[in-house]
């Protein structure tokens, strides 16, 4: 066995014929330190708006089965003959509206950079470099393998697997954990692994969530009638076959209200992004809010828990399209709350959860 610890420093390369490592035959490649790597993992995002990046993007999403669980012979053909011939002009239509043209991304990237920055530089200064923090994506670039690769390149010997998604979902957390498990299968040498599971009830999370509201609604003039918790949907049929998401959406709104200290009626939650002809999780954020301004509401807020940062589904969809559902319909005032992004409540939420997760390990 080929222990370099105890002989070598922080960080340190350690070369055949040093300390314990003597016994090493001559050609022997040099062996690290053990590390520990934080591997944060978000959706993925496509690399630009143009008809083949959005193809591309959209077909490795929606060709997943945990997305969309229809037997190949009959999503395929429909996938690849109708789908992908529209959507990729539609959606980087979308995308174009939204994108940072500064850094040439979109804005999923840019803040999925961002906390990954601000996670890493608050576990340096706890761990130093024992510790390594990376992020990866489950579709698109930077991929999976590519970062798992890295992290045993660079000694990594153990490796935490966030992936950013408060809520478990099929389609969400346990495809990017799929996808994992498929990298590591590709390693000759296998670091040990553990995930993260979801910490949508995490006191932390929470909280950071109630502060972002109290902060909006602090620099607003009339406080909004209703608050709306707009989650990511997915087709009801994946509720009933057991998919926890639907109740743990529920329950974080409860938590958020508890900790607000709001009345039952103060926040409803909804449900947003429908795909194809299915039911989804009702309801429909885009028809709730159409409702509740025909019902004389003249000012709401949006939040969208689900989202550890904003995207597409917040910045186009809910700010575009929800948005005038509910000014068509008479309501006024409508306040977009932002996703937590790299706020420090939410980085000192997911550290938190990072270091629970890596008892014994460091
Ligand atoms: C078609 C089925 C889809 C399911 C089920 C689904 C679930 C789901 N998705 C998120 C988080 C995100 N989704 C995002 C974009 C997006 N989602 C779907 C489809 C499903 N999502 C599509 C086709 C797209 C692409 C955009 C479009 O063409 O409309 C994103 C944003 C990515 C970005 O680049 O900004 C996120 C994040 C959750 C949490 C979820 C849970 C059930
Ligand atoms: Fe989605
Ligand atoms: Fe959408």
């Amino acid at each position: 066995m080929l222990d370099a610890r105890p002989t070598a420093s922080k960080g340190e390369t350690v070369t055949p014929g040093q300390g314990r490592l003597s016994h090493a035959p001559a050609d022997h490649p040099p062996v690290k330190t053990a590390r520990v790597g934080i591997l944060l993992a978000n959706l993925g995002t496509p690399d630009n708006y143009d008809y083949w990046s959005m193809r591309r993007y959209l077909n490795e999403f929606l060709s997943d089965k945990r997305v969309i669980d229809f037997p190949a012979w009959k999503w395929q053909p429909l996938l690849q003959l109708i789908i992908l011939s529209k959507r990729p002009f539609t959606s980087g239509a979308n995308y174009k509206s939204i994108w940072n043209h500064d850094k040439g991304e979109s804005p999923l990237m840019t803040i999925t950079k961002d906390q990954t920055a601000a996670i890493a530089t608050e576990i340096a200064a706890k761990y130093g470099d024992r510790v390594m923090v990376d992020f990866c994506m489950r579709y698109g670039n930077p991929s999976t393998e590519s970062k798992v690769r890295a992290m045993v390149e660079a000694g990594c010997e153990k490796i935490l697997f966030f992936p950013l998604y408060p809520h478990y979902a099929g389609a969400t957390s346990a495809t990017a954990n799929d996808q994992f498990f498929r990298a590591l299968m590709k390693e000759k040498r296998q670091p040990a692994a553990r995930i993260v599971p979801e910490y949508f009830e995490h006191p932390l999370y929470i909280e950071a969530l109630a502060q972002s509201v109290e902060e909006a609604y602090a620099k607003l003039d009339h406080k909004p009638d209703v608050l709306i918790t707009s989650y990511h949907g997915m087709p009801k049929r994946y509720l009933m076959e057991g998919d926890p998401y639907h109740c743990q959406c529920a329950k974080a709104t409860r938590l958020l209200r508890e900790r607000l200290g709001w009345k039952k009626d103060a926040i409803h939650t909804t449900f947003q992004s429908v795909f194809g002809r299915e039911e989804w999780l009702r309801p429909y954020t885009v028809e709730h809010v159409a409702e509740l301004a025909k019902k004389g509401i003249k000012r709401i807020a949006v939040i969208a828990p689900a989202f550890s940062a904003d995207c597409i589904e917040t910045l186009e969809e809910i700010q575009g399209e929800i948005c005038e559902s509910f000014e068509h319909a008479g309501g006024e005032e409508f306040t977009y709350i932002p996703c937590l992004n790299d706020n420090p409540a939410h980085i000192r939420a997911l550290v938190t959860v990072i270091e629970e997760n890596l008892g014994g390990w460091v």
